[in-house]
């Protein structure tokens, strides 16, 4: 009989994700792998993947472990890397919950994007310190076919362009990722949010996310696009000493984001475990050679 490998799924705001469970870092988990278990018809279906490794047992984390136990190695669907995600992380201290590693209360979190705290509340939603928005100089455009829009550089460890458009139809069916310019502007990539306004501290997005495509929900880009719209709306923390807050509206839910004066982010929002099975060891290893 094969060897069988723990996997979980969840999702924050349906930004979904596999999860598989691995202490002591025993399970191989190249690009192809990845993408094989994030594939929606021959695989479990994701967004990305959450590889849930002590922080002591991984090269790129053992400097955390001081800090924080867990390391959410977080992968792209399409097998890449990312530095930080902002949904998986608090999909991954749900799991921690679940597992009873972590109880109600606070906890800190490795990434690739340095060490995240994350709140655990008793209502269920899980709130979590996102760190300071970059906000890049440099002009960008974004385009959807013969439409295009000035685009805000907003970095959140991972890096996001914000265009503010008249109607989120205009971003069309996101198959491909929206061009910019100048092409030199992102090297390694940019995640696109495009925006309409709700209502006052109130706004609706859509993301094509990079490595993944079109997701229902990305929380690094909700804290992108309420950063985003302060600036356009001329509300800054820092200057004004007042937390400002907005609540984003995406394809699969709602997320709060509160920008506080010295420049953090806080992120809250739901975070649901749907499912726990093994995947076939033998599967995956045929699958990703072929
Ligand atoms: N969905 C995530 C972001 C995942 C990483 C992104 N696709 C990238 O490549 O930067 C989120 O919730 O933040």
């Amino acid at each position: 009989m094969s060897t069988r490998i723990p996997f979980l799924k969840g999702h924050g705001t349906e930004n979904d994700f596999v999860i598989v469970p691995d202490p002591e870092n025993t399970v191989e988990l190249s690009p192809a792998a990845v993408a094989a278990l994030c594939d929606r018809r021959a695989g479990i279906g994701g967004d990305g993947l959450l590889h849930v490794v002590r922080s002591a047992a991984h090269p790129e984390a053992k400097g955390m472990a001081a800090e924080a136990e867990w390391f959410m190695d977080y992968r792209n669907g399409d097998g890449s890397i990312a530095e930080m995600c902002g949904n998986g992380v608090r999909v991954f201290a749900r799991y921690l919950q679940r597992a009873g590693h972590a109880a109600e209360g606070d906890l800190a979190i490795a990434t690739r994007g340095g060490v995240k705290t994350v709140h655990i509340s008793k209502d269920g939603d899980i709130t979590v310190g996102m760190g300071k928005a970059l906000l890049p100089e440099g002009d960008v455009r974004v385009s959807v076919g013969e439409r295009s829009w000035p685009a805000r550089n907003v970095n959140m460890g991972n890096p996001h362009a914000v265009a503010f458009v008249e109607d989120l139809e205009h971003a069309g069916d996101l198959l491909s990722p929206p061009p910019f310019s100048p092409a030199t502007a992102y090297p390694d990539g940019v995640n696109v949010e495009f925006v309409v306004d709700r209502g006052p501290g109130h706004v609706a997005m859509r993301v094509h996310e990079r490595g993944s495509g079109e997701t229902r929900s990305c929380g690094t880009g909700a804290c992108a696009v309420a950063v985003a719209a302060a600036r356009r709306d001329g509300a800054d923390p820092a200057v004004t000493g007042t937390p400002v807050t907005y609540t984003v509206d995406v394809p699969g839910g709602t997320l709060v984001i509160t920008e506080r004066p010295g420049g953090q982010i806080e992120m809250t929002g739901p975070a649901v475990i749907v499912a726990e099975g093994e995947i076939d060891a033998e599967w995956l290893d045929d699958t990703a050679a072929a």
